[in-house]
């Protein structure tokens, strides 16, 4: 592996743009942004070539998904099979836990999770290594036009576009909520990856007309202790389903993987 890991973005939207510029920037010590690839033509806004993904394999050692979940699906287990690190922003692609399975399991490329939009998934993931967490709960609160999805009836798009305070739009397990919502509820995956158990953690959806900041509560108890954390993050301006925080917590996590200075792990 070189000394300065070759990245090469897959998403150039809300994420990828900051990510990808940083990393232009040689603002993440040892690594480098060799090549981009989005499905959309990115023209000369780009700061590295736009290539296929077949190309981005053979030229980077690490791919950073900021695109959605069907890159995971389709390209996860290639990505790894090739000796290429895979860092995923899409975790809700990974309540496929055949899918999931198989990226564990596939190497000699290696699959890291970004913590993403959420905080608190390092000290769940240590918790947990004593016992099973309990009375996992994640509450969602977002704004009504970031929850609109294409498998909602009429009704629930109307209580949607006529709400005028909190409205609960679904809730179920995070096995069940991040398919439902696949571009807006990666979180709900991210701390079932935490917990280690997409059965375990009850979600709520909650879309608020009010909700100027997007606020995601995690409250989980264990065999030492209970734990509560909540975020409050203004949107993306334009995604606003995805918080603005998201890149930075990309960037932590390709810091880490780069190995230079030291990190909070
Ligand atoms: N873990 C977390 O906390 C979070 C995860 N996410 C995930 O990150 C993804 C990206 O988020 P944003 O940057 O806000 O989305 P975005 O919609 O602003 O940008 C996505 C970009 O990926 C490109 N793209 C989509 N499908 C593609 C494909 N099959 N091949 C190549 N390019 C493709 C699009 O053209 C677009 O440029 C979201 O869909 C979501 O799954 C988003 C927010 C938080
Ligand atoms: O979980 C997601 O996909 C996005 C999200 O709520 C956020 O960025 O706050």
């Amino acid at each position: 592996m070189s000394a300065v890991r070759k990245a090469g973005l897959v998403g150039w939207g809300a994420i990828g743009r900051v990510v990808g510029t940083a990393l232009a920037r040689r603002e993440v010590p040892g690594a480098e942004l060799v090549c981009i690839v989005d499905n959309r033509p990115l023209g000369d806004a780009a700061p590295a070539p736009q290539v296929a993904f077949e190309e981005a394999l053979e030229r980077c050692d690490l791919i950073v998904e900021a695109a959605g979940q069907g890159v995971v699906r389709e390209w996860g287990e290639r990505v790894l099979a090739s000796g290429t690190d895979l860092l995923v922003a899409s975790t809700g692609a990974l309540t496929d836990e055949e899918l999931a399975k198989r990226l564990l399991n596939t190497g000699p490329g290696r699959v890291y999770f970004t913590g993403g939009a959420v905080g608190g998934l390092d000290l769940l993931q240590a918790v947990r290594a004593v016992g099973p967490l309990d009375e996992v709960r994640l509450t969602t609160t977002k704004l009504p036009s970031t929850l609109e999805q294409p498998w909602m009836d009429e009704e629930l798009l109307s209580r949607l576009r006529t709400a005028t305070g909190p409205v609960e739009v679904m809730a179920g397990t995070a096995r069940e909520i991040p398919v439902k919502f696949p571009r807006s509820t990666n979180v709900a995956a991210s701390v079932a990856l935490a917990v280690g158990d997409l059965d375990a953690v009850q979600v709520r959806v909650v879309a608020d007309p009010g909700a100027h900041r997007t606020r995601h509560v995690v409250e989980a108890s264990g065999p030492l202790g209970a734990y509560r954390f909540e975020v409050a993050h203004l949107p993306d301006p334009d995604n606003p389903a995805t918080s603005r925080v998201v890149p930075y917590a990309v960037l932590r996590s390709l810091a880490a993987l780069a190995g230079r200075g030291g990190q909070i792990l």
